[in-house]
């Protein structure tokens, strides 16, 4: 997130080196494509899972992100993933996937990330997803699929329906 605030504003996001895992909340703003975004930095850690769905019922889109340095967790990264694209609350969000960390030569490649979570089986008429190789240290990938993000956001149902029980105008394609 640290990156994407970076990459879309002036602001400099904490360096990476001064990171540390996410317990709680991190919220982060910034503009894309005119859009107003607001990003909820969720942590991955098991034991802060259970406040994720929380989140989900105002959450216009999702994105996911794996450690591609870390096969040891894709069987976890898989099941977890699997769990919120099953939840009801999350009905028609776009997804973003991002295979993370794409910068270090140890990284399993986006394609065999991909195979590890069993993507192919999403059914594209059912969940407008986009899977991608990215860095958050060197920034590869991150401005190109939030863009494309922003994108799919604005045409979706679900930012109707949300926009609309939000008491605001409905947008320009309504
Ligand atoms: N080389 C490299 N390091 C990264 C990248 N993304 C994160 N890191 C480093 O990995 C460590 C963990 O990053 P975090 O951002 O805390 O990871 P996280 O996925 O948010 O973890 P949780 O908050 O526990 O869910 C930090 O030291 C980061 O600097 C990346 O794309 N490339
Ligand atoms: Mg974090």
């Amino acid at each position: 997130m640290e990156k994407l605030k970076s990459l879309f504003s002036n602001l400099e996001g904490i360096p990476p080196d001064r990171i540390v895992p996410t317990v709680g909340l991190n919220i982060g703003r910034v503009e894309v494509s005119n859009s107003k975004l607001v990003f909820w930095d969720l942590g991955g850690q098991p034991g802060l899972r259970s406040i994720w769905e929380k989140y989900y019922e105002e959450a216009h889109a999702v994105i996911y992100l794996i450690d591609a340095t870390c096969p040891s967790r894709f069987e976890d990264s898989k099941s977890a993933l699997e769990k919120i694209l099953r939840h009801e609350d999350l009905q028609g969000a776009p997804f973003l996937i991002l295979a993370n960390k794409e910068d270090l030569s140890e990284a399993v490649s986006a394609e065999e990330v991909a195979r590890y979570l069993d993507l192919k089986k999403l059914d594209e008429r059912e969940r407008v997803y986009m899977f991608e190789a990215v860095s958050a240290y060197n920034g590869m990938g991150i401005k190109e699929s939030v863009e494309w993000l922003v994108e799919v956001m604005e045409r979706s149902k679900r930012t109707e329906m949300l926009r609309v029980r939000a008491g605001g105008t409905p947008g320009p394609s309504a």
